[in-house]
Parts: structure tokens; C-alpha cells; sequence
């Protein structure tokens, strides 16, 4: 092996950062040498658009794509949430690690008693088309206004607008250790496909990193997002849409629920299914299919 530091690609933000230290400290203990290399990101700069209005998928990490294309990191750190479901060419997704809390919180600004009202009027942030989505088809009369930035910026938005609060992943939130005393587990929201996991990539041929790459890979992880990351790639197509996915590994089974809504919110495709684990890598574009079938296909047509 060569004594040459692994360099590890990511992105900037506070959070990412941690993901990459996390990645460093384990690879530190698999007996590697490391070195961060952070990038900006388009998506970290532009947090004044809503993310689908930025381009479908990739936002955060072409840079990193770029990166390893260009031979200036040899693996690159990401949300997986966040990573496209088809990597580039030549750019292959070799680790999953352990899985954070995969739901979803809600932040309140303050008194909750609505939270039981579904005829309430109130107002929640949030950027994402999938919470806004399912949020809506619980509360049909409230409204949602658009929330972006980064896990402190956000934060500070619900102390500077007048919103009843709004909705954050709780992964990233304990990852920073910020997870407001008051916050409410959403345990209705299907979270986003992969929510929760880091993934690293790496440079199809590099052999090095690949070594490392599989020395920390997670196999329920792996699994789990596979899954759910492949009900997502056979519903999207390529553009975006409120799509959410979980899956939970029990035994030699593996338990999902999935599902499809309108950007309103009125329409909702959702399943609950579980099926052997030993089939795991043909079963998200089978869920997905199913969900085509019971009506997805019209709320997919809607959204082009
Ligand atoms: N799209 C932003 C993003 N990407 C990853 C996380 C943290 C959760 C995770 O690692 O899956 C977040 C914040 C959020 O959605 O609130």
C-alpha cells in the first residue's frame, strides 16, 4: 500500500465537515493516512431559490464529482440524500455508513396546541417539495413558505420569521448537536430516500481507494439505501419530485413504506410492503412500479 494520505473531497458547511472527519477518523482507524480537501458548492451559494427551482439533482455535489474527475480528492463525502440516484460515468458510490436517525423533525417557534388542529392556520418553513407535499395533504388549510440554507442559517430563520416552524432532517441536526429541546419527532413523514446516511464516492479503476472505501461500508446501510434510493430513480426519472422512501431491515425481512404526492399535496400514492431480504436489489423499482400503477403514473404526468 502506498503511504500516500487518502485526500477526502466535500463540501464546506459546518455539517459537511463533520461528515468528513467522521470519514477521516474512521479511516484513521482502518490504518490510513487522510487529508480533507473542501470545496463550495452551487447549491451552498444560492440558498435564495427553493432546491428544485436550481436544476434537477446534483446541486450540492458536482463539485465533488468535479473533483474526483479532475484527480483533486481520491473519495468525496456526501449527504446521500442529496447524491443523484445515477452517479456520472467513471464515478462509482462504494460506502454507506451507519445510518443516523433517518425522520424528520418539526421545529416549533413556540406554542404547539395546532399541531392536533388540522383547521388551523398556520405557516411552516421548509424548501423541500417533499415535506411541503406531505405536510400539505396533512394540513390542507396551512400554508408553507420557502426555507433554505444551511442547518445554523435555518435555524435562525425561524427566530427571525414569523412562522409557526418549520421542518429539519434529524440527522443533520444531531450531527451538530443542535437538536432543539422542543422539537417533535414527524414520525408520519416519510422521510427522503437515504436520509440519514453518508456515502462516499470514488474514481471507477482507483483500487486504493476502493480498498478503503469497502473497509467502512455498512452493509444495512447499503441495503437500506439501495432500496430506497432505487424507488426513487424508477419514480423520478430524472426530474424531481415529493418522493419518500424508508426501509427497515427485521430479521431476513426488509419493511418499506413509500410514497408519491402531488406538489399540493391533495393527491398521495403511498404503500407499505415488505418482502425477503435476500431480494433487496430488485425491490425499489418494484415498489416503485406498484406505485406507478395505483395512480402515481397521473401525479407523474402532472409534475412534467
Ligand atoms: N438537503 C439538505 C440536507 N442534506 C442532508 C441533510 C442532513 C440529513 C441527512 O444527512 O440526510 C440536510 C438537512 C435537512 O434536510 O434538514
Amino acid at each position: 500500500m502506498s503511504n500516500s494520505p487518502i485526500r477526502i473531497g466535500t463540501r464546506d458547511s459546518k455539517l459537511a465537515m463533520w461528515q468528513a472527519h467522521t470519514v477521516a477518523r474512521l479511516l484513521r482507524i482502518a490504518g490510513f493516512q487522510t487529508e480533507i480537501v473542501a470545496v463550495k458548492s452551487k447549491g451552498d451559494l444560492d440558498t435564495s431559490k427553493p432546491l428544485h427551482e436550481l436544476g434537477t439533482t446534483g446541486i450540492f455535489t458536482k463539485v465533488l464529482d468535479d473533483a474526483l474527475e479532475d484527480n483533486t480528492v481520491d473519495i468525496a463525502v456526501h449527504s446521500l440524500k442529496d447524491y443523484p440516484t445515477q452517479p456520472p460515468a467513471g464515478i462509482v458510490l462504494s460506502a454507506h455508513l451507519e445510518r443516523e436517525d433517518p425522520m424528520d423533525l418539526l421545529i416549533p417557534s413556540g406554542d404547539t396546541s395546532w399541531t392536533d388542529d388540522v383547521d388551523s392556520a398556520v405557516t411552516i418553513g421548509t424548501g423541500s417539495i417533499r415535506r411541503k407535499a406531505q405536510w400539505l395533504h396533512r394540513y390542507p388549510k396551512h400554508t408553507t413558505e420557502n426555507l433554505r440554507g444551511n442547518v445554523q442559517t435555518r435555524l435562525k430563520k425561524l427566530e427571525e420569521n414569523d412562522w409557526s416552524g418549520i421542518i429539519m432532517a434529524s440527522a443533520g441536526l444531531r450531527r451538530m448537536e443542535a437538536v432543539p429541546e422542543n422539537a417533535i419527532a414527524l414520525d408520519w413523514m416519510i422521510p427522503a430516500p437515504a436520509q440519514g446516511v453518508i456515502g462516499i464516492t470514488h474514481r471507477d479503476g482507483d483500487e486504493a481507494a476502493l480498498a478503503a472505501c469497502q473497509k467502512l461500508n455498512i452493509e444495512t446501510a447499503e441495503i437500506t439505501s439501495t432500496v430506497e434510493r432505487a424507488f426513487l430513480r424508477t419514480l423520478e426519472g430524472g426530474c424531481s419530485a415529493p418522493i419518500g422512501s424508508l426501509a427497515r431491515i427485521s430479521g431476513d425481512q426488509i419493511f418499506f413504506t413509500g410514497c408519491l404526492h402531488s406538489l399540493d399535496g391533495t393527491k398521495e400514492v403511498k404503500i407499505e410492503r415488505n418482502a425477503a431480504l435476500s431480494e433487496w436489489r430488485e425491490l425499489g423499482s418494484r415498489w416503485a412500479n406498484e406505485v406507478i400503477e395505483l395512480g402515481g403514473s397521473e401525479i407523474l404526468k402532472e409534475l412534467k
